[in-house]
């Protein structure tokens, strides 16, 4: 290789203006020490939970609204700011924050409580092995230690009770009757407001005491949210005066979620970066929604549940074999061929057409009705990715590894 072109490749990026000033401020861990639009929610919540200072349980909370809207980042500035306020009045307050995507039965919550306080108890929960009406007496016992209140914060509490039932917050909605020392509530936090439909209504009724509501954000409220994200993540004058609104822009088209802006803004830095560009520009903002898609799309692809990878794989071979668009009982007959290839029980047609319609929704198939006169109406199916990409995103998949090696020859005799 020439000499002088790695040189000059080293000579760009020593000379290049650096981007990022400290890159960790766009990052979603981060809690920025303001948040702009949020003053109502914010102080409705401090509304709700200001009892604690005057020794009263606080009412139960449940906090609504679509993905990227602050409910997790304002839940724990509005928390972390009344254990210090409570500080100065000397009331215990512990805040036990519970992401129940991560911890999503009843038993993990349960003991992620108990644990909590391990320092202070001498108890740990093991993962598993306790029977859970045990490790909820141990619960009780270990918070009735003494005079305090404890917020149990339950982020994503939709998928717990999906996955879990609501035992687990029949039992803790109801637990201030059981101690006497500390008082408990509870703040759920979702983006499914249809989940309210799984619960009981004496669960619902005690877990909804309050609502609070986070309205998705317009474009200007974004602007001002990366504004001052930025003002501490970028150099000065590295940003073009159009960044900033484009990212909020977009972000706004997708349903105003501030968490899609701040990833827009920070790869578009990364990919200026990357090409040793002195100023971030529209052009990378354009080129890190295309990366931030075209990665979603390749995690919704590699997460679907077994079956829907088994049909999405049929209208793969369809596809390549030049057979699409297909009707829904053509790509139903590849997708049982396949499933009896890999023992797999096949799920009835109308099941499969329930699937289809999710592909559909998450973008990854088109499929439309179509009239077809007198016969009725019937589905056109096509691929919105290429057959390529989603053979090479399940090549390391182990569920799929026997549908993945059957020969060309066998696959078109599938179809
Ligand atoms: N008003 C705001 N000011 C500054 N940053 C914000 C604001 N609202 C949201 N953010 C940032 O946007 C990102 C997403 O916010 P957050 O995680 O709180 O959303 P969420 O509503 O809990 O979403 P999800 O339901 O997907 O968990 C975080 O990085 C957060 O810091």
């Amino acid at each position: 290789m020439d000499d002088n072109y790695l040189d000059s490749i080293f000579e760009k990026y020593l000379h290049a203006k650096k981007i990022f000033k400290n890159k960790e401020v766009l990052r979603h861990s981060y809690t920025p020490k303001e948040l702009p639009h949020r003053r109502e929610q914010i102080e409705e919540l401090a509304h709700i939970l200001v009892p604690v200072l005057r020794g009263e349980t606080p009412s139960n909370v449940f906090v609504y609204g679509k993905t990227g809207t602050g409910k997790t980042v304002t839940i724990k500035f509005v928390t972390e700011e009344l254990k210090k306020i409570s500080h100065k009045y000397e009331i215990p307050v512990d805040v036990i924050y519970i992401n129940c995507e991560i911890v999503d039965t009843q038993y993990r919550v349960l003991a992620n409580i108990v644990n909590y306080f391990k320092h202070e108890s001498g108890v740990e929960v093991p993962l598993v092995g306790w029977p859970t009406d045990e490790v909820y007496a141990k619960l009780k016992e270990v918070i009735d230690a003494r005079e305090r209140f404890v917020i149990i914060v339950l982020d994503e509490i939709d998928k717990l009770i999906k996955k879990s039932g609501d035992d687990i917050l029949y039992s803790l909605t109801r637990i201030n009757t059981e101690l006497s020392l500390a008082k408990v509530s509870i703040i759920g936090i979702s983006n499914d407001l249809k989940f309210k439909e799984y619960l009981d209504a004496r669960v619902l009724s005690s877990l909804s005491e309050e609502e609070v509501v986070f309205p998705p954000y317009d474009a200007n409220q974004l602007r001002d949210i990366l504004m001052q994200r930025a003002k501490d993540a970028f150099n000065e004058g590295v940003l073009d005066e159009g960044v900033v609104p484009l990212c909020a822009a977009l972000a706004a088209r997708e349903h105003g979620d501030a968490r899609r802006a701040l990833d827009l803004l920070r790869v578009a830095g990364e990919i200026a970066e990357r090409e040793g560009a002195s100023k971030v520009t529209e052009r990378h903002v354009w080129k890190a929604q295309e990366k931030i898609e075209q990665d979603t799309m390749e995690e919704v692809i590699k997460t679907l549940p077994l079956h829907s990878k088994v049909l999405l794989y049929a209208i793969v071979l369809l596809d390549e074999n030049g057979e699409l668009p297909a009707n829904t009982g053509d790509v139903y007959s590849v997708y049982k061929s396949l499933c009896d290839h890999i023992d797999l029980e096949p799920l009835t047609q109308r099941r499969v057409s329930d699937l289809i319609n999710e592909l559909d929704m998450l973008g990854i198939i088109n499929a439309k009705v179509v009239s077809k006169g007198r016969y009725g109406r019937t589905k056109e199916i096509r691929l919105n990715v290429t057959p390529y990409k989603v053979k090479n995103i399940y090549r390391h998949d182990p569920q799929l590894q026997t549908v993945l090696t059957i020969s060309m020859s066998r696959q078109r005799r599938l179809l």
